[in-house]
């Protein structure tokens, strides 16, 4: 899985509950708030704090590599309260290898120090957590990102683009982007990575399942060249918080997606994973958790006419030519 959260605080994505559900913002979590939680996953401060469930997130791992698995990918970077001795804590307890991510998240994360920094200060500060160790610790980090940008891009998230696009060029690192939600936001970081010496082919654009819709235009952001991550597969919701103008595709759709691009060549491309960030995605809670894609998933693709060597591709091959340093 190209693309999960073990242990993060998503708190800065707390959205409010709609008109008469405003006591759900501060309920402890409960299992009958299961459905509305799975609608609703922003607007429960609780439901926001990951974290808190390092014996759920053991056992899920337990079960993620009885069902197969044998990497994740933890894109949690600074902002969203990376906790790197407890990724290292849970990979040694599991035996599942968990590849930490460097860097930034959004705008509204970044600290007025981080704001203050030049390009060469972040781009030093991303190569330190490549190259010795992040947050003080000796945990060296194996991917950049995800790098936070929204829509539009911020000065901000301009000089955290630039750098990150620095720190491959040094590096020769797999990078992993978090676009803003907007046709034309993954597109428009490509051109600012590229313009500043980054390495298209060994870089990740996330989340396209709430980002490009349209068949034509994914095609023509496809032929850049990065990697095309359908990454919120088990997210199922009626109103998209943060862009109510999107319709959220059901997993039904993403495959039928991952088939049309599979079709048109781009085998040797595609990316999967989950995106889990909140509690009730974990199995402890009735969620689908981090085997839903190993579980459910890949049987319905074999059905949708995607062959079991493309599903290795796309599983197996795709991330380890993206995780391989050049
Ligand atoms: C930290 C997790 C994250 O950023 N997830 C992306 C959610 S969404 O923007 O695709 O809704």
């Amino acid at each position: 899985m190209t693309h999960e959260h073990l242990v993060i605080g998503f708190e800065c994505s707390y959205t409010p509950p709609p008109p008469g559900d405003e006591a759900m913002a501060e309920n402890p979590f409960q299992m009958q708030h299961m459905h509305w939680l799975r609608q609703h996953p922003y607007s429960c401060r609780e439901n926001l704090f990951l974290s808190q469930e390092t014996n759920a997130l053991r056992d899920e791992l337990l079960a993620y590599k009885k069902a197969g698995g044998g990497t994740i990918v933890e894109n949690t970077t600074t902002g969203i309260n990376r906790d790197l001795p407890a990724l290292r804590q849970l990979a040694k307890d599991t035996g599942v290898h968990i590849i930490a991510g460097a860097g930034y998240y959004i705008d509204c994360t970044h600290t007025e120090a981080t704001k203050k920094m030049s390009v060469e200060k972040l781009t030093n500060s991303i190569v330190n957590e490549m190259l010795h160790g992040a947050d003080g610790t000796d945990i060296r980090c194996g991917v950049i990102g995800e790098i936070g940008t929204g829509w539009p891009i911020t000065e901000s998230e301009m000089k955290v683009l630039r750098s990150t696009a620095h720190a491959q060029a040094q590096l020769g690192c797999p990078v992993i982007i978090h676009p803003g939600r907007d046709p034309a936001a993954p597109a428009e970081v490509v051109r600012i990575l590229q313009e500043n010496g980054g390495d298209i082919s060994k870089t990740v654009m996330s989340h396209l399942d709430r980002t490009i819709f349209d068949e034509g235009e994914l095609l023509e952001f496809a032929n850049m060249g990065s990697y095309l991550e359908y990454d919120l597969f088990g997210t199922e919701m009626l109103n998209y918080p943060f862009n109510l103008k999107v319709d959220m595709p059901s997993d039904s759709q993403r495959v039928k997606t991952l088939a049309f691009l599979v079709k048109e060549g781009y085998e040797d491309k595609i990316l999967m994973a989950q995106d889990i960030h909140t509690k009730n995605r974990l199995t402890k809670f009735g969620g689908h958790g981090y085997s839903h894609i190993l579980k459910n998933i890949v049987p319905k693709m074999l059905t949708r006419g995607i062959t079991q060597h493309q599903v290795d591709k796309i599983l197996i091959d795709n991330p380890k030519r993206w995780l391989t340093f050049k």
